[in-house]
């Protein structure tokens, strides 16, 4: 059967700021649901390559891209006339780049979606939080992708799904019918919080997991840290604004078994040198591609600190990061915690002694000291 190319956002004029593995990706998948394509890329060479051979050779080697996608590394042509803009640059770059483009990106009214899995390594900000604040722009204009969304994967046009998260349904509703072929499906909710924290929050077990397997435990070992790594997860969005459903799905849950099981994962590549033995910096030199999570664990865990969320998993990944640990000890717990038997808790009511409720009342206490913001931000 001949794959439908179009949908419902076909002829959508579309930007993609970033030209790695993850924004040619999305290039493709946009491109193949029949929208206009025009990507951002640093480099002049690499937006002729894009653009001349339909090729991103250093990222999506053996890849064809669509005939339709174009690249430039002029910002103006890229996003001129752009009815959605997709951003897809390392996290920690992320600011500066708006800062950057602040004039161009705020000419517009076009919905900004983030394709990035990261915080803010100076101020623990989700990507979205970061692009209103650097903007000035109504979060309604925003949106958030996630989901189980190993590049090549899909740049091979292997079936899979992606959540589109916004607070505002039509925006999210948009995205959806542009991000959407015979290959990839878009489904939406409106918690952008736990959308965002589903995929950075998968990224630190996803380490964890690599430092299993460089370590050379098996699938007992495995399976404990991904069931255990998903409750932290789960406490931690759900302390910090999240729905819990939404760690359940494709953002949480589904990208948690992607990342975790597969070697194209550089979080889980990561780790697995750092199992090996090998120490950070020797794993940044080794990295060639973007590994979110090792500049998300500190971040991520003074939040938590904040608010009271227990990460032994996280934890562990900090002290084999930082040396303070060695990675053959790793486990599902932290083995100085007490030896009481604890409650394998998995849902997320008043079995912390009414800890969820305490913090509820917690953020909307937040939220009044805030001017009816939450304490993330909104
Ligand atoms: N690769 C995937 O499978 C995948 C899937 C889903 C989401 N993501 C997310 O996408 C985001 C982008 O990661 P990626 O996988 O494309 O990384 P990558 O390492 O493949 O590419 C990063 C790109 O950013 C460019 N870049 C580096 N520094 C920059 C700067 N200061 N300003 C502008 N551009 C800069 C690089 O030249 C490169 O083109 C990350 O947040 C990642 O978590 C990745
Ligand atoms: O390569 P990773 O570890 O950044 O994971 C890529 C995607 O986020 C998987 O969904």
């Amino acid at each position: 059967m001949t794959p439908r190319r179009t949908t419902a956002g076909a002829g959508t004029r579309t930007a993609i700021i970033g030209a790695g593995s993850w924004g040619t990706t999305f290039g493709k998948v946009l491109a193949d649901g029949g929208a206009q394509v025009t990507m951002w890329a640093r480099r002049p060479e690499l937006a002729q390559e894009i653009s001349e051979a339909k090729r991103n050779s250093k990222y999506l080697p053996g890849v064809n891209l669509p005939r339709t996608i174009a690249a430039t590394h002029e910002i103006e042509r890229a996003l001129d006339g752009a009815e959605q803009i997709y951003l897809s640059v390392p996290s920690q770059t992320l600011r500066d780049n708006l800062k950057t483009f602040r004039a161009l990106l705020t000419s517009t009214n076009a919905p900004i979606i983030s394709l990035m899995k990261g915080v803010e390594r100076s101020t623990g900000l989700r990507m979205s939080q970061v692009i209103e604040q650097e903007l000035e722009c109504d979060p309604m204009r925003v949106a958030v992708a996630s989901g189980p969304n190993l590049a090549l994967e899909i740049a091979r046009e292997q079936p899979t799904a992606a959540v589109i998260a916004s607070r505002s349904q039509e925006t999210a509703d948009a995205v959806a019918r542009t991000a959407r072929n015979h290959y990839f499906r878009s489904f939406v909710n409106t918690d952008v919080i736990g959308t965002e924290f589903g995929g950075v929050l998968k990224n630190l077990i996803a380490v964890a997991i690599g430092i299993v397997d460089g370590v050379g435990y098996g699938e007992n070992t495995k399976a404990s840290i991904i069931t255990r790594g998903l409750v932290e997860m789960t406490d931690f969005a759900v302390a910090n604004g999240a729905r819990q459903e939404t760690l359940q799905g494709l953002a949480g849950l589904g990208d948690l078994i992607a990342t975790c099981q597969s070697p194209l994962s550089r979080n889980n590549t990561a780790g697995r040198l750092l199992g090996q033995g090998y120490g950070f910096q020797d794993v940044v030199k080794q990295m060639n591609q973007t590994a979110e999570g090792l500049a998300s664990v500190t971040p991520i865990l003074q939040l938590a600190h904040e608010s009271d969320v227990h990460m032994p998993i996280v934890e562990q990944v900090k002290m084999v990061l930082d040396g303070r640990m060695d990675p053959r000890r790793i486990a599902p717990h932290l083995t100085t915690d007490d030896d009481t038997p604890q409650e394998e808790r998995t849902n997320h009511g008043a079995a912390d002694g009414g800890g969820a409720l305490r913090r509820a009342f917690q953020r909307a206490f937040d939220q009044f000291r805030n001017g009816g913001r939450g304490a993330g931000g909104h």
